[in-house]
């Protein structure tokens, strides 16, 4: 797919063809510094050494309200699952062995992850995934990416997902962030399930492991803001697959010149994807699960402004270039009182929300 889509209930961003690829932040940056670019999209990867997959579009579209798909999107196909990495009782153990770490002071919070690859007889259409993403997750941030500028690892590669997680988005000189970390199945029957929401918002092991993300959110925004403005208790926030918690965070920016992708690159990775301290969980996190390549990313566009918005990349797959093989991740913060089997079954929860839009 050529191209970006970013879809929520209140704006959409299609950009479509490319005037200029950028595999690193510096080169964007200066474009629109310059001028040379009135808009950059696209994504950063959850390692941010790597190469990243920004673009200037040639054709941008900014509308009021989620994307209307056009009626001519190609129907999905059947979509298999050829292989789960790690298997799930391999994923256990491997939270097993980061408790243990974590019981002895390495780190006070992990996220791991695993995936679940898929394949299909015909192409799975990137649009047509991102279309039933919007229908199914109206209050989430759908997108649909291009990852060609990153590298020939990534041509034609598309990363397609429904974000619940804002990471920042800057207005002016205000900053908004809702860091989103604690999760709890969603429940078939009503009274289960506000119970469970319930229990998550007074769960000291969910608001411990909140806790990591919102101050070090507060840690790296506090030289860049005047005004920091960070609720003492996380609220409750829901797809139609988990309850979160969730900080709505606003700021005010100190410096005009700081713009929607410096914050961004400033921000990631939170300790919702990555862990604490970030380098220790970083270097566990490469270790035990290899490359994450965009998931666990951010998505997005900053402008010549400044203004933009950049959501984690949670909740995706990454297609292959034919679109007939994809790659799904779910990962879950672990901390030292986690119950590894309780984690592999979040994983699962957090998964529905790609698979079950392929109705797998
Ligand atoms: C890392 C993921 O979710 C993050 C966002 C919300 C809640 C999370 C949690 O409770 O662990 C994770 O930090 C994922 O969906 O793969």
């Amino acid at each position: 797919m050529d191209g970006f889509l970013l879809s929520r209930a209140d704006r959409t961003v299609h950009a479509t063809g490319t005037r200029r690829l950028f595999d690193d932040v510096a080169s964007a940056s200066r474009a629109l510094h310059r001028g040379d670019a009135d808009l950059v999209v696209g994504a950063l990867p959850f390692d941010p050494t790597r190469p990243v997959a920004l673009a200037q579009p040639d054709h941008t579209e900014i509308t009021d309200g989620p994307w209307e798909a056009p009626d001519d999107l190609p129907d999905l196909p059947e979509v298999q699952r050829t292989q789960e990495i790690p298997l799930p009782r391999v994923h256990v153990a491997r939270v097993r062995a980061l408790v243990e770490r974590l019981e002895l002071g390495e780190f006070d919070k992990v996220v791991a992850a695993r995936k679940v690859a898929l394949a299909a007889e015909t192409p799975i259409d990137p649009l047509t995934l991102a279309a039933r993403m919007v229908a199914r997750h109206p209050d989430a941030a759908t997108f649909a990416v291009d990852l060609s500028a990153a590298g020939e690892r990534f041509w034609g590669h598309t990363l397609v997902g429904a974000s619940p997680e804002l990471l920042v988005s800057r207005r002016g000189n205000t900053v908004t962030c809702r860091p989103l970390a604690g999760t709890a199945a969603r429940r078939e029957d009503p009274d289960d399930d506000l119970r469970a929401g319930k229990d998550l918002l007074e769960s000291e092991k969910n608001l411990a492991e909140h806790r990591y993300v919102v101050e070090w959110i507060r840690a790296r925004l506090a030289p860049l803001c005047d005004e920091l403005t960070i609720p003492e208790t996380p609220e409750l926030t829901s797809t139609p697959d988990v309850w979160h918690l969730a900080t709505p965070i606003t700021g005010r920016l100190r410096d005009a010149e700081t713009d929607a992708l410096t914050l961004a690159t400033a921000l990631h990775p939170t300790p919702a994807v990555a862990g604490t301290p970030t380098e220790a969980a970083m270097d566990a996190i490469a270790r035990v699960e290899g490359d994450r390549r965009f998931y666990g990313g951010a998505v997005g566009w900053c402008n010549s402004d400044g203004d933009g918005d950049w959501f984690v990349a949670i909740r995706c797959a990454e297609l292959s270039s034919d679109c007939r093989r994809a790659i799904a991740w779910g990962g879950g913060g672990i901390v030292a009182d986690s119950d590894p089997h309780a984690e592999l079954d979040e994983t699962t929860a957090k998964l529905r929300t790609l698979l079950g839009a392929l109705g797998v």
